[in-house]
């Protein structure tokens, strides 16, 4: 087997300029900056950074001032950045932190500083004006958009960072999208507003024809690129810079000018209480429209230059909602009871599990016995803490609406709905069933008690991975497990011929970061094998099969016959889970019991299929006939039909299916034909070409296994000038000879 010790060949699936950044940390570090206040008349963008506040006097905020909001964005766009202005506009921080020179507070893991990019979603708690933010800075990079998805799955609002002179890019198409699910009102911010060929007009375009959305432009630029000052407030027209900032007449001629104070000074008071209450019933009306999703506020800056995050943070409590104003079906199942949901887990050395959870009704409280729906286990917990990025404080209790860590729980994971006791549980489930029986709709109990988990696409890319000798496999054993509670995205599996365990990730930036903190946070050092694409397989044609089992085990005899028919399924699909229906003579009589342990057998000979082991997808199956002795046990039923799925399976003539991915480039004029011509040879399908202020975006459909290494081979041919981002659209079918070759290739042939 390959072994690559040293430095794994990191042909990330990322921006040229990820690559850039990891070799060199740019630029001197940023000291703090003084911000010169314009004297603004009815906003205060006072904020001196004195002394780092305490979080110890503000701990459950009425649940009206509390915004639990996410930043979200293309790789790059300034997230980062702009919370680390967050925190120390708000006091938090007393010196600014520069991704560039690693010292941010929010990328606190040492790849994040090393790489200048966010891999976790880092949780940061802070008040701004008497409102409690938790901000949640999400990574953009499209192999973490798992972590993204999770992070969504409990805020009530979010902040999309723009780079200004790009606009909507591929990746925040993808954030969007997942926003959408999960009906999350958002604010953009139109940041880097000081770049080179930024554009205030052409980014507010490309949100509109782009994401489909209305933009209400609440400020306009002063100045653009090298010349941006500061902006002007659309609503109350004040201004922010920010320094380094006749008696007979017919009625046809008028003058217009402005009402001073001097002119009236009571009408002068009276036009602008009618003013003031106007632009107030404006901005309620802005409200209304964001929380609705009808449109989306749209803000300007430059987080880097520090300009514009104070009113991006006003607009965050005063445009999004508080979390009592989202509704939520369930709340009504549990009345006051705890409901919780547990989002994310770290693993601290000292402490084991830390579980970040957002308790949605209810509370939490330390040193208190909660219960785990998911796992149907009761944990104890024995502190609560509040986030403050790498540093945490400790809380007496934690209420609806809030977000905080939490200290004991050692089964839950990330997805697990937390509540008070199992019998708190059984009591929601009744009612819940009661309310479907009332509006006659189909509810499973237990089921609809869960808040929707995160979905978590299939890995694309595996590999196998060994510890330095077999006395520290059960160590490597305890981190994967670790880093699988951390990551559902992360999967791990023994390969069935040779044992070896594999590591099945969502990209090479993925793997080679697991790899990086086995290392590092376990003091493991591993051998990965070379990265393979993750294929499928699907059957052509419909088949039969029969299978017998008669087995005697001890004094019992089970007996089972089984005859499925396999068909391929048409249209949209890609879905690894077959759809199994039973012929009525099977159904008429079939138990219960019975249904799950057949049911078993099929998914199970679905997970790896017969021709190279891949999973088999897009598969309808028909149980057209089944004979059990009455003393067979379940595991000998789901055995029998499992091995004549398999045969069913071989005889319908197996296709092997590849990933084919989205891949976008934004090159400049110069590189664009070199760019292309290396596509042509990777089997590269262009879809589009379209301008982006002076560079070209390719658009176009990729296999996978073309893709190996493109990040090298691009900035070479491009002198590191291009970037892009590569996602999952689907999978295709391989040629005949494209199968026979990669057959001959896995069998070593070749
Ligand atoms: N010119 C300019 N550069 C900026 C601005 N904001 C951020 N940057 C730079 O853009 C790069 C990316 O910034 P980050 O804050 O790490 O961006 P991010 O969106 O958090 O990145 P990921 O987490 O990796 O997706 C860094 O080099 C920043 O210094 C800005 O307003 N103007």
């Amino acid at each position: 087997m390959l072994r690559i010790t040293g430095k794994f060949s990191v042909n990330v699936l990322k921006s040229s300029s990820l690559c850039t950044k990891y070799m060199y940390f740019r630029r001197t570090k940023m000291r703090i900056m003084s911000v010169t206040q314009q004297n603004c008349s009815l906003r205060n963008y006072s904020s001196p950074p004195g002394d780092v506040k305490s979080l110890h006097s503000v701990v459950n905020p009425h649940i009206s001032r509390i915004r639990n909001i996410g930043i979200m964005a293309h790789i790059d766009a300034g997230k980062t950045t702009t919370t680390e202005r967050m925190l120390y506009y708000s006091g938090y921080i007393r010196t600014l932190g520069d991704v560039d020179d690693g010292d941010t507070v929010t990328d606190f893991m040492a790849q994040e500083r090393e790489r200048g990019i966010t891999i976790q979603s880092a949780a940061v708690t802070f008040d701004w004006k008497d409102y409690r933010i938790n901000l949640i800075d999400t990574p953009g990079h499209v192999d973490f958009t798992v972590e993204v998805e999770r992070c969504l799955r409990v805020l009530d609002g979010a902040v999309a960072v723009f780079d200004a002179s790009a606009g909507v890019e591929a990746q925040t198409l993808t954030v969007w999208r997942q926003a959408d699910k999960h009906q999350i009102p958002r604010i953009c911010f139109l940041n880097k507003m000081d770049k080179n060929r930024a554009s205030f007009t052409y980014a507010v375009e490309s949100i509109k024809q782009k994401l489909k959305t209305k933009p209400l432009l609440l400020q306009w630029p002063i100045g653009e690129a090298k010349s941006f000052r500061g902006l002007v407030d659309v609503v109350t027209k004040e201004q922010i810079i920010w320094k380094p900032t006749s008696d007979l007449d017919d009625g046809k001629n008028f003058e217009r000018k402005p009402l001073q104070e001097t002119d009236d000074p009571n009408l002068f008071q009276e036009v602008q209480d009618a003013r003031n209450t106007l632009i107030e019933q404006l901005q309620s009306a802005i409200r209304r429209i964001t929380l609705a999703q009808k449109a989306v506020p749209v803000l300007c800056g430059s987080a880097l230059k520090n300009k514009g995050v104070q009113p991006l943070l006003d607009a965050i409590t005063l445009y999004l909602p508080a979390p009592n104003e989202r509704s939520y079906e369930f709340l009504q199942w549990y009345k006051d009871d705890l409901c919780a949901l547990a989002f994310k887990v770290l693993h601290d050395k000292c402490r084991g599990p830390l579980v970040f959870v957002r308790v949605y009704s209810g509370s939490l409280k330390p040193q208190s016995a909660v219960y785990n729906i998911n796992k149907s286990c009761t944990e104890r917990m024995s502190r609560l803490l509040l986030p403050f990025a790498d540093q945490q404080i400790e809380i007496p209790s934690l209420m609806p609406g809030n977000i905080a860590l939490t200290v004991g729980l050692k089964q839950s994971a990330t997805g697990d709905t937390i509540v008070s006791s199992k019998a708190s549980a059984v009591a929601a489930a009744r009612r819940a069933r009661r309310d479907a029986g009332e509006k006659k709709t189909s509810v499973s109990g237990v089921d609809s008690l869960l808040l929707a988990g995160v979905e978590i696409p299939e890995p694309v890319f595996f590999c196998t991975i060994e510890p330095p000798s077999m006395a520290r496999q059960q160590d490597l054993d305890n981190a994967l497990s670790c880093l699988q509670r951390e990551d559902p995205s992360l999967k791990v599996k023994p390969d069935p011929d040779t044992g070896q365990t594999i590591l099945c990730g969502m990209g090479e930036l993925h793997i080679e970061i697991i790899h990086d903190r086995i290392k590092r946070e376990y003091g493991i050092e591993t051998y990965l094998g070379p990265l393979q694409i993750a294929y499928r397989e699907t059957i052509l044609n419909a088949a039969q099969a029969t299978d017998v089992l008669d087995k005697t085990v001890g004094d019992k005899r089970h007996f089972v016959t089984a005859e499925v028919e396999v068909r391929p399924r048409s249209g949209e699909g890609a879905t690894t889970k077959p759809i199994i229906s039973y012929a009525e003579s099977v159904s008429e009589v079939l138990p219960k019991e019975l249904q799950g342990a057949i049911e078993n057998g099929i998914t199970n000979s679905c997970i790896q299929g017969p021709l190279l082991g891949f999973p088999v997808q897009d598969i309808d199956v028909t149980v057209q006939s089944l004979t059990v002795h009455p003393d067979t046990s379940h595991t000998m039923v789901s055995a029998c039909v499992s091995r004549c799925m398999q045969k069913a399976l071989k005889k319908a003539g197996i296709q092997i299916l590849e990933p084919l991915m989205n891949l976008e480039i934004t090159v400049s004029e110069d590189h664009l034909s070199a760019a292309l011509a290396d596509l042509a040879q990777r089997r590269g399908n262009i879809q589009e070409i379209q301008s982006r202020q002076d560079n070209r975006v390719v658009v176009a459909a990729v296999p996978l296994a073309e893709m190996m290494g493109y990040s090298t081979v691009l900035r070479s041919l491009t002198s590191g000038s291009a970037t892009f981002t590569l996602e999952l659209a689907s999978y295709q079918a391989l040629s005949s000879q494209e199968q026979s070759a990669l057959l001959h290739r896995r069998m070593g042939l070749v």
